[in-house]
């Protein structure tokens, strides 16, 4: 049997898929890596790279023997913004440095300066219409930056690397490899040229040797070496792509009609994203690489899946104060059970969230906000249904409110293991903004992208690859037929 993985490195788990030549899913796989490690420093968000390997490794070698042989490629994808500090031999030498890592907040020596605010400063004027955005906190850039003015980069650095870049170089004992999705999420590539921006690097006062090569169209970086084939439970020689950075893998897998389809995305992070032809990034949207002719306007870095896990961390923290224990798991499945109790069963008012607790990623000391509470609504269940109702919806305002939205909007694809776990937001999206909801027919969506890259260069002569089928369910009509 012919088949491919897809492997995604994300921010709270780590998922694999199988896809048969035929196009056949085999298998899909999700696992917390618990990879995050914790510090002191609130702004610090760092992972370590020997669990996020060992992980993989485990998913690896149970998918293969599921199906029972070994592989014919393996496509990577994974979070973006981040990066692992190398060696010259691919050794890490730093903790993997996470988009959620918000140290260039902090200040320097110098008064109402922070690390981002310095570095904005030293960088080209047109920099949003050259990358597509501004660069922010998480972004590796900025990050890269605070640690090397700030005399925490080891003299041994010789590259960074993206998750899934380390990953494949461990895997197959090559040289880095960065393709235009990480570029563009490090805040380095440049959208009109088609290319790593050697002067923005440069203005930064960064050396560009420290950034890996472009691979531009995710072809096969390297192939298995004895050892991981021993180790992993592959055959030796099995090709490896080069990562592409998740959101954009979950939107290859996903948007079928680009004129007609609008895709809103929440894991751990959220997005709301479209293709369009032109560069037209806003302080809200972000132009990310996408296909040979199309760009992908991007909302993200406001909300997502991340502020219901930490709803349900607060919840069990008040029990905690009045004395009742109760355990993270319990807490977090009640609370998805009682957001589902229909907010006009009783005909009560709805809560308001505004879901930024943490700041966003343009306004970062913004913080979040409930209204609309009444007498009859101040309770667990419209809380925890106004929640996750506001984190949808304010990714939805950021669509409503571009000045480039798709002039023939057909249906909303939704996306993720939010959804997986709160499926009757799709009811609630469609009546609201009056659209027709789908979800792809499979789960993992960004692993799936990642497959379909692996397939396309593997298996070239079929069809199937070319133009990979997405099919899709139904789960809400909107009202307005
Ligand atoms: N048991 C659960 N109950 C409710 N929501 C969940 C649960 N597990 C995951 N989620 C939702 O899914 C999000 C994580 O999605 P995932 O796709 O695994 O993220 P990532 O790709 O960033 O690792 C969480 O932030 C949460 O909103
Ligand atoms: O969102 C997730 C995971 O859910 C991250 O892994 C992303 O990679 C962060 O990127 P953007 O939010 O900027 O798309």
């Amino acid at each position: 049997m012919k088949y491919v993985i897809g492997l995604d490195l994300g921010t709270t788990s780590i998922s694999t898929v199988a896809i048969e030549q035929s196009g056949k899913t085999l298998a899909a796989v999700n696992h917390a890596h618990e990879a995050a490690i914790k510090s002191e420093d609130d702004r610090v968000a760092v992972q370590s790279t020997d669990l996020m390997l060992q992980v993989s490794q485990k998913l690896i070698r149970e998918i293969v023997q599921f199906v029972d042989c070994s592989p014919s490629a393996i496509g990577l994808t994974g979070q973006m913004h981040g990066f692992v500090c190398c060696d010259a031999s691919g050794f890490a030498i730093s903790d993997f440095i996470t988009w959620q890592d918000k140290r260039v907040l902090a200040s320097t020596d110098i008064e109402d300066e922070t690390w981002l605010s310095a570095l904005q400063k030293r960088l080209p004027e047109n920099l949003q219409s050259r990358l597509g955005c501004q660069i922010r906190p998480g972004y590796a850039l900025a990050t890269l930056d605070m640690l090397n003015r700030s005399g925490q980069l080891q003299e041994k650095l010789h590259h960074i690397s993206d998750i899934t870049d380390w990953i494949g170089s461990q895997l197959t004992s090559t040289p880095a490899r960065i393709d235009p999705t990480f570029a563009a999420s490090w805040g380095v590539y440049n959208l009109q040229q088609k290319s790593i921006d050697q002067d923005v690097i440069r203005a930064a006062g960064l050396k560009p040797k420290w950034f890996p090569l472009l691979e531009s169209n995710w072809k096969i970086r390297g192939t298995t070496t004895t050892q991981i084939a021993r180790e992993w439970n592959l055959a030796e020689g099995v090709p490896v792509l080069t990562g592409i950075g998740d959101h954009s893998a979950a939107a290859r897998a996903t948007i079928e009609n680009p004129e007609n389809d609008l895709l809103m995305n929440v894991g751990t992070g959220g997005q709301i994203a479209w293709c369009t032809k032109d560069i037209q990034p806003t302080d809200e949207i972000e132009v990310r690489p996408f296909s040979e002719n199309l760009l992908l306007n991007v909302g993200a870095g406001s909300t997502g899946g991340e502020a219901w896990f930490w709803f349900a961390e607060s919840v069990q923290q008040w029990f905690q104060e009045m004395g009742v224990e109760l355990s993270y798991t319990e807490v977090l499945e009640r609370l998805n059970r009682l957001s589902q109790v229909p907010a006009d069963i009783n005909n009560i008012e709805p809560v308001y969230w505004e879901p930024f607790f943490q700041g966003t990623r343009n306004e970062t000391s913004r913080r979040a906000s409930i209204s609309n509470i009444g007498r009859h609504n101040f309770n667990l269940s419209e809380m925890a249904r106004g929640l996750l109702c506001g984190i949808v919806d304010s990714l939805y305002r950021v669509y409503k409110n571009s000045k480039n939205p798709l002039t023939d909007l057909k249906r909303l694809i939704v996306s993720g293991n939010y959804f997986e776990h709160h499926e009757w937001l799709a009811q609630y999206l469609a009546k609201r903004y009056r659209i027709d909801v789908v979800t792809p027919d499979f789960k993992e969506q960004s692993a799936v992208g990642a497959a379909m890259l692996a397939g396309r260069e593997v298996f070239k002569n079929e069809d199937l690859w070319k133009h990979f089928p997405i099919s899709y369910r139904t789960l809400a009509k909107s009202s307005h037929h």
